[in-house]
């Protein structure tokens, strides 16, 4: 915990029945004020449940919730100070977009519903009422209404699960602008990985109630713990080596290990970490394409290296058939992975 702590969630756990599982199980971390919080998970996996322990919608069986080291697990939700945007919105379906913004905010002035509809891309539509508006658009009045409220945490349910591609990138990087310059910190739940890289400070990895791994988003992209969060957050070559110090032994010769291992490991190798090239008219191939997908900005390469199948991420200028040998060679380091079931 470091001074700047605003909330801390300790060991909360959750079961629906008494004999049935804990769909969240002993789940503890921290939030710094001004922070983004991803938890990211597959579905079922209790982001939900969690949120609303937080939020104090659900009471946890054992466990506690801190907000600024004060404990707020017995505090009703409407005295905890906390905003919050669910999926369903929950916007007054009888007030204009305009009425709704203005709801819950101590703001004065004219342009306060301007400055937080153009926040999200909505300007000159605070006549509307929320019928009016598209699942998108109700999506974004209902994260304008929560700043505006101007808490100092805001839980978010999945905030962009309505936006288009396009909108959604866009929203993500003007709110996340936002958010940073007026110091809000955010606790949002998604399954979209990279939605939790691209938006959060820290990813926190769930499976079945527990928090596999938490950091720096890049960090657990990057040198993932283990096969799980690896393959959650994003595509991975997952192979097996023998290792020996610092180096494994894999399919793809002797790589480097991001750090020491030894005897039998698997390990896992981003796409992009691996780079391709048609062999010269002399050189020996350690690989095979045998699958090739044009994916736009750039290719994937499935290649039989060796009687294992990796894919490699090219750029699209690179153009190599089907059946072409080819030299696959690693840029970077193999990260060793430990047991996803301890
Ligand atoms: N009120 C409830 N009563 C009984 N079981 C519940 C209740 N709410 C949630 N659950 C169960 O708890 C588990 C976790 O649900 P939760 O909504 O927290 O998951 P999630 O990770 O948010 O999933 P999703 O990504 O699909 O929204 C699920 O198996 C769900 O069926």
């Amino acid at each position: 915990m470091t001074d700047n702590n605003l909330l801390s969630v300790r060991s909360l756990t959750r079961r629906f029945t008494s004999s049935g599982p804990a769909v969240v199980d002993d789940l503890s971390f921290d939030l710094d004020a001004g922070e983004i919080l991803a938890l990211i998970g597959p579905s079922g996996c209790g982001k939900t449940t969690t949120l609303r322990m937080i939020a104090g919608f659900e009471t946890p069986n054992t466990g506690r919730v801190l907000l600024s080291g004060r404990d707020v697990t017995s505090t009703p939700a409407e005295q905890r100070g906390i905003g919050m945007v669910f999926q369903d919105y929950a916007l007054f379906p009888h007030m204009t977009v305009g009425e709704n913004i203005r709801f819950g905010t101590r703001q004065k002035g004219r342009d306060v519903v301007a400055r937080y509809l153009g926040m999200v891309g909505l300007e000159g539509f605070d006549q509307r009422y929320p019928d009016q508006l598209s699942g998108g658009q109700q999506q974004r009045v209902a994260l304008a209404r929560s700043f505006a409220a101007e808490p100092r945490l805001i839980l978010l349910d999945e905030p962009f699960s309505n936006l288009d591609a396009a909108l959604r990138s866009a929203a993500r990087r003007e709110i996340r602008r936002l958010l940073k310059s007026a110091g809000i910190a955010i606790v949002f739940v998604t399954h979209d990985q990279e939605e939790a890289l691209s938006f959060a400070d820290r990813v926190a990895v769930m499976h079945a109630g527990r928090i596999m791994q938490s950091g720096m988003a890049q960090e657990v992209y990057d040198r993932p713990a283990d096969a799980f969060v690896a393959t959650f957050l994003g595509r991975t070559n997952l192979l097996e080596g023998i290792a020996e110090g610092g180096c494994v032994q894999t399919s793809l010769g002797l790589l480097p290990l991001t750090h020491p291992a030894s005897g039998r490991v698997s390990i896992s190798l981003r796409p992009e970490r691996l780079g391709i090239r048609a062999v010269e008219a002399d050189e020996q191939p350690n690989g095979r394409i045998v699958a090739v997908e044009f994916k736009g900005h750039d290719m994937t390469y499935w290649v039989d290296c060796n009687g294992v199948e990796v894919q490699v991420d090219a750029m699209q200028s690179i153009r190599l058939a089907e059946g072409t040998p080819v030299r696959v060679a690693v840029d970077g380091e193999a990260v060793p992975l430990g047991d996803s079931n301890q």
